[in-house]
């Protein structure tokens, strides 16, 4: 059987048949409403800790890519925000378009950036990721647009492992990586409760948005859309637009870290 994709017989629309929660109360991305949202005095600052040497590999998991980080101690992770307690660092992966009109997962006042990155993390009070997963507080996801204009330089590295990577299911390694030089310079977030984006669409992501993009070049987006959907030896189907659309807010709140 097609398992889930982006694709016309399998994609965002098909995905209630085999996940009905897909249709749930608290069910992402969203679009964010800036002036819908509201400033929050009590929520704290992110705070981010990563280490460089938790970097272990990358992987076409034939929907995006992923670099995974060894997650067997509290040497990376995310506190303070609107979480309480901490969050292990489990892997990053992205969502982008197959031209710069659209890509990003969230939206903002219903604009769509051209790609948007995704830092997951797993609540350490469960004991696994997977525990985490099924929990409403099991995971907390920081989302960060990437809009197009000079050339991220951190991007590179990540961008140039790509070319090991372009079929489903090839992995290499990729260490010494830190994941935090991927962030703006600002931290300023939005943050509501919501689910994974993708199968098996799980409600149980502390959502963190940040408010301020990062850079991505055209010529670093082709690199992005270098990358196929499908293994070696099948007809070759380009990686792009592997976004989900917005979800309906179903009465949720945003609420913004900034005045
Ligand atoms: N866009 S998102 O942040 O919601 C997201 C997308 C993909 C994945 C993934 O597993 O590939 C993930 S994941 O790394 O959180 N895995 C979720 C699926 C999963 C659930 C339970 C056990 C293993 C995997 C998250
Ligand atoms: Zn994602």
């Amino acid at each position: 059987s097609h398992g889930w994709g982006y694709g016309p017989g399998n994609g965002p629309d098909t995905w209630g048949e085999d996940f009905p929660i897909a249709n749930g109360p608290r069910q992402s991305p969203i679009n964010i409403v800036p002036k819908d949202a509201k400033y929050d005095s009590t929520l704290k600052p992110l705070k981010i800790k990563y280490d460089p040497s938790n970097a272990k590999g990358i992987l076409n998991n034939g929907h995006s890519f992923q670099v995974d980080y060894v997650d067997d101690s509290d040497s990376s992770t995310l506190t303070g925000g609107p979480i309480s307690g901490t969050y292990r660092l489990k892997q990053f992966h992205f969502h982008w378009g197959a031209s710069d009109d659209r890509g990003s997962e969230h939206t903002i006042n219903g604009i769509k950036f051209p790609c948007e990155l995704h830092l997951v993390h797993w609540n350490t009070k469960y004991p696994s990721f997977g525990d985490a997963a099924s929990q409403p507080d099991g995971l907390a996801v920081v989302g960060v647009f990437l809009k197009i204009g000079a050339a991220n330089p951190r991007l590179q590295k990540v961008l140039d492992a790509l070319d090991a990577i372009n079929t489903k299911g090839k992995q290499t390694t990729f260490s010494n990586f830190d994941s935090k030089t991927l962030l703006p310079g600002s931290l300023d977030y939005w943050t509501y409760d919501g689910s994974l984006t993708t199968p098996p669409l799980l409600e149980s992501v502390t959502w963190i948005v940040l408010r301020e993009p990062i850079s991505v070049s055209p010529a670093q987006m082709a690199k992005f859309r270098s990358l196929l959907f499908s293994g070696d030896g099948d007809a070759p189907r380009c990686m792009v637009d592997n976004y989900r659309p917005c979800q309906a807010l179903k009465g949720r709140q945003v609420r913004a870290s900034f005045k």
